[in-house]
């Protein structure tokens, strides 16, 4: 069996492992390996970030464009162009060659060995690959950044129906004329998006609860459901599906219709779909990552603590595996903060300080979810505020400035900051309506830096931009 010893060994090639290991040894000559068992970029570069937002965008410009008098009316009555745009997606995705992320690593000084990563015991990984096992060995750290997988419930029928996942959703090659989407989350709120936009006939979300995208202010939560509503857009709230029926189920590939139609059995209804999307929620990948054997449980979140240090002083866990806050960003943070703690460790320097803690996962996470409307926040909702025990006070205004409505005719949006009282600052925020994705930096500086409303009366918004609607909530708060 053939071996070898690195400063750094990680387990996953997402993004939240390329940037631990490059950090790790930045400036050093300390050498890291990535272990990567399908494609350099991980979930992101492939199958959900990039690929999504690239059939997302042209939506939202389409819609914007035709919402300008003197430039709608000379856009064809059709949607997009559908062949070009999934061109655009796969341009973006490399068509799966992850070979530019491969030279990448290269380039930074990062070997990068194909196979199946599994700790064997303290600082040892073993990787199983087509070409025989190979142990690797670390001198200074392992870290994990595996990710999650799609969570397919085990409702009878399902699993041997072949739904598609998200992978298939955003790597779609033809459009399901009847849809059934599982779940009201981010996936499905996206998918449901793209999929009404590109033409399916009926788009069915099948909703345990009782509003899509339930850890929102409910006003997101509304105004996402009503932009998907109506026409070809249903939501079932509250629905239990007990069993899915699809007897010509077969494997056809990602992205492709997998066979005949499928009954979803509701109880009180039956609905009959083209294809269905299940988008339920992540699984941790570590299952089969060799945890035990160093006294940690397989198949779950590896916790650690804000160092991103799950055991001892040599095993970490950045990025989506470590449940803390499952976004591309946020793992490319906690990555920059799992370097450099083990680059000071290995020189021997103090991880005091803020540089080593990441602490923006607790109550200071910025997500924007590209629907449409879109939804931007950061920080926590009313609701999280309440239950962390502050004084709360909060501030709303529909976003109708003269900034809005030069953007488009028919602006509609809606915001909201949730203060607290006692401290005069912001704990969160809340936008919805077009772009206002790129309205939400400021309200996570404001929220990082713990700036008293105050001092952001002083923060002028230029005239005439959309971010006006921020002094419309400041005099809104001053009475
Ligand atoms: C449809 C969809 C859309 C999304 N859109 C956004 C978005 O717009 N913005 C955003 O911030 N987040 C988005 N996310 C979330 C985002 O994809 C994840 O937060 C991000 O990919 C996590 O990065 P990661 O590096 O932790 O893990 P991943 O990207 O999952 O990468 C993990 C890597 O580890 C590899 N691996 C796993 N186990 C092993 C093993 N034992 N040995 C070797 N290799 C292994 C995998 O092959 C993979 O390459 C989206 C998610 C989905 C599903
Ligand atoms: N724009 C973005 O930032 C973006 C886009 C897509 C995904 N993501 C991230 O990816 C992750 C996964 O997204 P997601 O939408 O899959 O998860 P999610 O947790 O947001 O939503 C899961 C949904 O599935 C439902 N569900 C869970 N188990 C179920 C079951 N057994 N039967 C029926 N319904 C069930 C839940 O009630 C919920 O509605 C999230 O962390 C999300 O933040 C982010």
């Amino acid at each position: 069996m053939a071996s070898d010893t690195y400063d750094v060994v990680v387990i996953g090639g997402g993004p939240a492992g390329e940037n631990a290991a490059a950090y790790a040894i930045a400036g050093s000559n300390r050498t890291a390996v990535i272990v990567e068992h399908e494609l350099v970029g991980g979930e992101c570069s492939y199958w959900a970030c990039m690929p999504s937002k690239a059939l997302l965008r042209p939506i939202h410009v389409l819609s914007g464009a035709r919402a300008i008098a003197g430039v709608g009316e000379l856009l064809a009555a059709g949607g997009v162009n559908l062949e070009a745009v999934l061109a655009r997606r796969d341009s973006f995705t490399h068509k799966r060659d992850d070979s530019s992320q491969v030279q990448w690593a290269e380039n930074t000084g990062i070997d990068v060995v194909r196979g199946h990563g599994r700790l064997t015991g303290e600082k040892t990984v073993e990787v199983s690959g087509v070409a025989g096992t190979t142990t690797l060995t670390a001198r200074h750290a392992v870290v994990l950044a595996t990710g999650t997988t799609a969570n397919v419930p085990n409702t009878p029928g399902l699993r041997e129906a072949l739904p598609w996942t998200s992978r298939d959703a955003t790597n779609m090659t033809e459009v399901p004329k009847r849809v059934a989407i599982i779940g009201g989350g981010v996936v499905a709120c996206e998918a449901a998006t793209w999929l009404l936009a590109f033409g399916a006939d009926e788009v069915t979300m099948i909703v345990r609860g009782s509003a899509l995208l339930a850890t929102s202010e409910a006003f997101a939560s509304e105004r996402v459901a009503d932009g998907l509503t109506g026409g070809r857009g249903r939501i079932i709230f509250h629905a239990d599906l007990k069993s899915v029926d699809r007897p010509d189920a077969q494997d056809t590939g990602i992205g492709t219709i997998h066979g005949g139609p499928a009954t979803l059995d509701l109880g009180d209804e039956q609905i009959v779909v083209d294809e269905i999307i299940v988008a339920a929620g992540r699984t941790p990948a570590s299952a089969d990552m060799g945890l035990a054997s160093v006294g940690l449980d397989d198949g779950r979140y590896v916790e650690t603590d804000d160092h991103l240090t799950a055991t001892g002083d040599w095993l970490y866990a950045v990025g989506d595996i470590n449940g803390r806050a499952p976004l591309t960003h946020m793992g490319k943070y906690q990555a920059r903060v799992c370097g450099d703690v083990i680059a000071a460790r290995a020189e021997g320097r103090a991880i005091d300080g803020p540089r080593y803690a990441a602490t923006a996962d607790h109550g200071l996470v910025p997500q924007v979810v590209f629907t449409e409307p879109e939804v931007a926040s950061v920080g926590r909702t009313e609701r999280e505020a309440k239950k962390d025990g502050f004084d709360v006070e909060t501030v709303e205004v529909d976003i109708a400035v003269a900034g809005s409505s030069l953007a488009r005719d028919d602006f509609a949006g809606h915001a909201k900051l949730v203060i607290d009282r006692s401290a005069d600052t912001l704990l969160g925020a809340t936008f919805v309506g077009p772009d206002v994705g790129e309205q939400i930096h400021a309200a996570t500086i404001a929220v990082v830096g713990k700036v008293p409303l105050e001092t952001l009366w002083h923060a002028v918004p230029s005239y005439p931009t959309v971010s006006e609607f921020w002094l419309r909530l400041l005099e809104k708060r001053r009475g």
